[in-house]
């Protein structure tokens, strides 16, 4: 357990909800209403925080390996690791969609859990990683669930099978429930930390997941995932990060973050733009929004690993 956490992950949280209102005001006030606003909201939040926060993977490593300078060769080290891992999990996104999406699924649920509850543990990785898949579940199943008709149309070109027909069949039609139900255990789980943390810090986690829930509900998938991913996933581990270096090199600041994620960043925005861009030549029958997720999940494999070492670290 991380009490120590608590009151700085408490006021994240009550800046994000506050965005979050901000959000629905400009959404139910019918002052956003034009779609295009929709991927300008989902292409910004990727360039600002999404992709920067997974772009200083090699100083985490270093850093975790206790190696005080970033070498050429402890650099080609880290590049050819994350690049072997990224081919790997291409090819078996190919070959095998279908179990690669919900490998994918769950390993972003724990990813998202482990962002948000950290500070609820300390040792007990096999709780902590059913927790974590637990809240992430509920979350993506408010983004996802909430928003079916367009999840299908995306998810559809990668796996025709998955039509509403066919999932109807396997889990009936009370699609909209499911994320209600899903966000029972992380409530139970919640009410057994009163004793531990202060009632205001798990009071700004519940309303945190309303908020996140009624983002979901209201403004579509696109800025759903994105509001849901910039400002509280991408948000929260970059502020980790930042902490962590700060750890070794006091005084590291956001804007030396930025600096420091300008390159793997620019690379990652440019691999994006252009896989998208030959897309049509390419005759993959995917749908873009869908391809795009396949690349964020390459990127997210190796990221996912290093940051898994920065967060079961000893404190
Ligand atoms: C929203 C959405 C999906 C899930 C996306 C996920 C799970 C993204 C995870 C990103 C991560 C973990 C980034 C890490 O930094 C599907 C089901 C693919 C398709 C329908 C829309």
């Amino acid at each position: 357990m991380n009490t120590s956490a608590a009151p700085h992950e408490m006021k994240h949280n009550q800046v994000l909800i506050l965005l979050s209102c901000l959000l629905l005001g400009l959404k139910w006030t019918g002052i956003w209403a034009d779609e295009r606003l929709d991927y300008a909201f989902f292409a910004g939040i990727m360039l600002v925080v999404g992709l920067p926060h997974g772009a200083v993977d090699h100083l985490i490593h270093i850093q975790l390996k206790r190696q005080n300078e970033l070498t050429l060769q402890s650099l080609l080290r880290f590049v050819s690791f994350y690049v072997a891992l990224l081919l790997l999990y291409g090819t078996v996104w190919f070959f095998f969609p279908t179990m690669s999406l919900i490998f994918f699924i769950l390993l972003s649920c724990y990813h998202f859990g482990q962002s948000q509850w950290y500070y609820f543990f300390s040792s007990s990785p096999v709780l902590s990683g059913i927790v974590y898949i637990l809240w992430g579940l509920a979350v993506l199943s408010y983004i996802v669930l909430w928003n079916s008709s367009e999840a299908l149309l995306i998810l559809n070109s990668l796996i025709p099978t998955l039509t509403r027909d066919n999932l109807s069949e396997i889990i009936g039609n009370k699609w909209s429930q499911i994320p209600t139900l899903l966000s029972i255990i992380p409530a139970i789980f919640l009410s057994s930390k009163f004793r531990t943390f202060p009632k205001s810090v798990i009071f700004w986690e519940v309303v945190s997941l309303l908020a996140i829930g009624l983002v979901s509900y209201f403004c579509g998938l696109l800025v759903g995932f994105a509001a849901y991913f910039g400002f509280w996933h991408s948000t929260k581990s970059l502020a980790a990060i930042v902490r962590n270096l700060r750890s070794v090199h006091p005084g590291y600041s956001l804007s030396q973050f930025y600096k420091d994620a300008f390159v793997f960043s620019f690379i990652s925005i440019a691999g994006i733009v252009l896989l998208l861009l030959s897309l049509p030549h390419l005759d993959l029958g995917i749908h873009p929004v869908m391809l795009f997720f396949v690349l964020i999940s390459l990127l997210t494999f190796p990221h996912m690993v290093i940051l898994e070492q920065l967060y079961s670290r000893p404190k």
